[in-house]
Parts: structure tokens; sequence; C-alpha cells
């Protein structure tokens, strides 16, 4: 890729996606470049990490790049854009990974420049290059924008191109969706040790157990409903587990926490 990024925040997110992107080598890792707010550390960590570029100067990084990723916290994005707006110019593409954030917004901060945005959700997964992303494209975005984004996400994951109303679903879904799992094995880990497995013990058969469901899942043509049927023995070990967690209304629960996940990204995008 014969362009420079520049990364606007250099937080988690950001983080991923740069290592996802570096371990890819798509493009010198001196054409990556992060800036932030204030935190010098996490810069210079940075740095010697993934030999990117990191820069004090916001729009000096702005002004370098091509593609500008923003990386903010939602409640950042404003100032952040207000700080920038004045070396955006024709010929730049950003990309926002705010959760819950408008292109429209962002246009109407830049002062309604054309400049083509697009909306993207990757999680962090995108550290080893297993981002599931999802990308929208703004009004002043078009098909060759959308491809360059979806080519950049490609190298660190599987990109999804989805409606921007859509988005906030996606951020619920598949954005917050590795901590679900994470949560989930979180459990898993704490009953095994509780019932006298080796914390190491649990770890590696956990492990191996959500990487081969996701291989399953990826690999096979069943549906998730079938996969677990061929589990499930009549009346064996996995019919009552799963039926301790019916009891619980496990079902519901989840609907409800990428329901209630989806409309927090709604509310972040009303500036709540
Ligand atoms: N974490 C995740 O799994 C995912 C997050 N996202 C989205 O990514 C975005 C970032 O999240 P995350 O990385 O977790 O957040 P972090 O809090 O880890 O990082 C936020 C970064 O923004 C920087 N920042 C804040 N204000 C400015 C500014 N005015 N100029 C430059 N940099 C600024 C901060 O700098 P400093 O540290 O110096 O204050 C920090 O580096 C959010 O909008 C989130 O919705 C999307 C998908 C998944
Ligand atoms: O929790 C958050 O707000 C961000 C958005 C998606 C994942 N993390």
């Amino acid at each position: 890729m014969d362009k420079k990024i520049g990364f606007i925040g250099a937080g988690s997110m950001a983080e991923s996606v740069i290592s996802g992107i570096v371990n890819a080598e798509i493009l010198p890792s001196e054409h990556i470049m992060a800036t932030n707010k204030s935190n010098q550390e996490r810069l210079d960590k940075l740095e010697s990490d993934y030999r990117i570029r990191t820069v004090n100067d916001t729009k000096q990084m702005v002004a370098e790049s091509d593609i500008i990723i923003l990386a903010t916290k939602p409640h950042d994005v404003e100032a952040t854009i207000d700080s920038i707006k004045e070396v955006i110019k024709d010929g730049h593409m950003l990309i926002s990974v705010s959760a819950g954030i408008p292109t429209d917004y962002i246009s109407s901060l830049i002062g309604n420049q054309d400049i083509p945005i697009i909306r993207a959700m990757p999680n962090t997964s995108a550290a080893v290059r297993q981002s599931a992303t999802a990308i929208a494209a703004g009004k002043y975005a078009d098909e060759a924008h959308v491809k360059e984004t979806e080519n950049l996400f490609n190298t660190i994951g599987s990109t999804t191109i989805v409606k921007e109303e859509d988005m906030h679903t996606v951020t619920g879904v598949s954005g917050s969706g590795p901590a679900y799992f994470y949560y989930m094995v979180e459990a898993m880990e704490k009953a095994a040790v509780e019932s006298g497995l080796a914390e190491e013990t649990a770890r590696e058969l956990i492990t191996q157990t959500v990487v081969g469901v996701g291989a399953m899942l990826q690999y096979s043509e069943e549906p998730a409903s079938e996969l677990r049927k061929k589990i499930m023995s009549p009346n064996g070990t996995t019919q009552a587990g799963i039926e301790a967690l019916q009891h619980h209304n496990f079902e519901d629960l989840i609907i409800e926490c990428v329901k209630t996940a989806s409309q927090r990204s709604r509310e972040l995008g009303d500036g709540k």
C-alpha cells in the first residue's frame, strides 16, 4: 500500500489495528503514525513495540497522512475534529472507529467539506489479524474509498460492508462481542479451578475449546444450533449443562446483552 496512515488516538483499539497492520506488512511501519492527547509513555511504547512513528502534533500528522483513522472515545470526537479541521483537505480519507458516531456528524464538524468518511467497527482481535470488521460508507465516500478501506481491514481479519444504520447493531454484536466471550471464558476458568483443575490446565483446555469452536463455525456448513445438538447426547452431560443455562434464561440474557450494547451505541451517537 502506497499510503501514509495517521491514527488519532493511541489506545486499545488503535494498538490492535496497528499491530495487525504491522504484522501484515502491507506498508512500511514508518508510514504508520499515531498521536494521542497527552500520554507520552504510551506513544513511546507503541513506537518501540511496532517501530511506527509517533507524533505530538496532531495537525502535522494529519497534514502528512493520506488516511486518517479516528480512534478517540466518542465524547472526544468533537474536540478532536475541531483541532484538525483546518488541515483536512481534498485527497484525505477519514476512517472513524468511534462507536455510535455517525459520518454525517463528523462531516458537519469538519465543516461539510466533501471529505470521504468511512465508519468502521473492528474489534480487538485485529491484534492477531482476526478482527470481524464492519464498514459503512458516509455520503462522500465512493466505491473506491470503500474498496480501499475493505482492503486495509482485510489485512487484519474479515471485512463486511453494511448500511450505516446497521452500525449500532454491529457494534453490540461484533465490536463488543469479544468481551462477551472473554467473560464466558473467565466464568468457565473459575468453574474449572473451583472443581479442582490447575489454572494453567483449565486455561489450556478452554482456550483450545474456543479456538475449535471458532474453526468449526468458520469451516463447517452447519449452523451453531446443529453443531450444538451434535454434542448433546440425550440425557448426557451437555444436556445437563445446557439445561442449567436455560434455567437461568441464558438466551434471553444474551439477547438483552447485545440489544443493550447496541442501544448504548445509539446513545453515544446522541452525545449521551
Ligand atoms: N476497544 C475496543 O474494543 C473497540 C473500540 N472502538 C472504538 O475505538 C475508540 C477508541 O477506543 P479505545 O482505544 O478503547 O479507547 P482508549 O481510551 O484506549 O484510547 C483513546 C485514545 O484517544 C486519545 N485522545 C483523546 N482525545 C484526543 C485528542 N483530542 N487528540 C488525539 N488523541 C486523543 C487518547 O489519548 P490519551 O491517552 O493521551 O488521553 C487515547 O490514546 C472508541 O471510540 C471506541 O468506541 C471500536 C471498536 C472496538
Ligand atoms: O465499549 C465500547 O464502547 C467499545 C465499542 C465497541 C467495543 N468497545
